[in-house]
């Protein structure tokens, strides 16, 4: 099956927008470019449907508000006072041309980037009542609280079971409990009916979806309340894709999710606000659906209608 099919950024003709301003084209309808139509559609009629529209909660609290971030590689900068709050059980997709800070920013979030030596973060990422960036913030217990799931899936080499169990044994759980959380986080990741019967067999030969699946499962182990995920489905072809993509619509409900992606109907498809970077800056933040409508800066409307990136 053909790769990326549905992940690249298919750019909306002038005629598409002006009909999207003017409330004629359905926002959902944005996919209308996809080769394998007929095979994902066929996958998707046995899924369950999800509108990240009727899920948009205005009132949602601020999970993480992070406030004038400015971050530095040496003396490169990287993030120019961005400002922005995570709301609570919503999907906040970051969008924007490739080197414009979207994973530099997801890091932030869980102090990723302090494993990069000679970087600097100033400003503030509210989590509860501390600041995430600050020193004397517990980055083992921060990452255990804030999960992380990368590009490319990195189930470690060891059985299905292990590789979900890990970071539950690290906490000193004890068997019957990691059992039970095993079985509880590969059944949120939607990956349970696959590999119940096949729990102690290795990890790596699970499919790329399935992998990526599983990375999932590991990252819910530990009971995280905010999941970051860097472009989970830039290397799966478009059926593990959209699993992802309804999967990450069902964890929401429990948890809060930040998503970089490159595509813009994942961000259409998946997530209730999106923020667009441009250069290191935060251009454009709002509901995802207002973003993509009634862009309000003229950077937004040019990089949504494919007119650069
Ligand atoms: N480890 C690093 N050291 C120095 N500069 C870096 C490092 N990682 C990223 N950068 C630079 O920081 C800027 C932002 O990069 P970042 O990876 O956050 O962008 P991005 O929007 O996620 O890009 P992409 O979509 O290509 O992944 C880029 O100019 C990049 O070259």
């Amino acid at each position: 099956m053909e790769q990326h099919s549905l992940q690249n950024s298919q750019p909306l003709s002038q005629a598409e927008i002006q009909a999207r301003k003017q409330g004629k084209l359905p926002f959902q309808d944005l996919d209308t470019s996809t080769p394998n139509i007929n095979e994902v559609e066929k996958e998707a009629e046995h899924m369950g449907h999800f509108d990240p529209a009727k899920t948009l909660n205005a009132r949602a609290a601020v999970k993480i508000d992070v406030k004038n971030t400015d971050f530095f590689y040496g003396s490169k900068q990287a993030l120019y006072d961005v400002s922005l709050p995570i709301l609570n059980r919503q999907v906040t997709a970051l969008i924007g041309p490739s080197g414009c800070g979207k994973s530099t920013f997801l890091r932030t979030l869980n102090r990723m980037n302090d494993l990069i030596p000679g970087t600097k973060v100033t400003g503030q990422a509210i989590f509860d009542d501390f600041n995430i960036y600050e020193k004397k913030t517990d980055v083992v217990l921060l990452r255990q609280r804030i999960g992380m799931v990368f590009q490319r899936a990195n189930p470690f080499p060891k059985s299905i079971f292990d590789n979900v169990a890990y970071g539950l044994r690290v906490q000193g759980k004890s068997r019957k409990v990691i059992e039970e959380r095993v079985e509880y986080s590969l059944r949120g990741a939607a990956l349970w009916e696959e590999v119940k019967d096949r729990l102690h067999t290795s990890a790596l030969g699970l499919s790329g979806g399935q992998q990526q699946r599983l990375c999932i499962a590991r990252a819910l182990a530990v009971e995280p309340e905010v999941l970051l995920m860097d472009e989970p489905c830039s290397a799966l072809d478009p059926i593990a894709t959209l699993k992802i993509e309804e999967l990450i619509t069902e964890l929401v409900k429990e948890y809060t999710i930040v998503i970089v992606t490159h595509n813009m109907q994942q961000a259409a498809r998946v997530s209730h606000y999106t923020g667009f970077f441009l250069s290191g800056k935060l251009i454009e933040y709002a509901p995802t659906v207002q973003l993509f409508a009634r862009p309000e800066r003229k950077e937004t409307e040019d990089y949504i209608s494919g007119r650069f990136g």
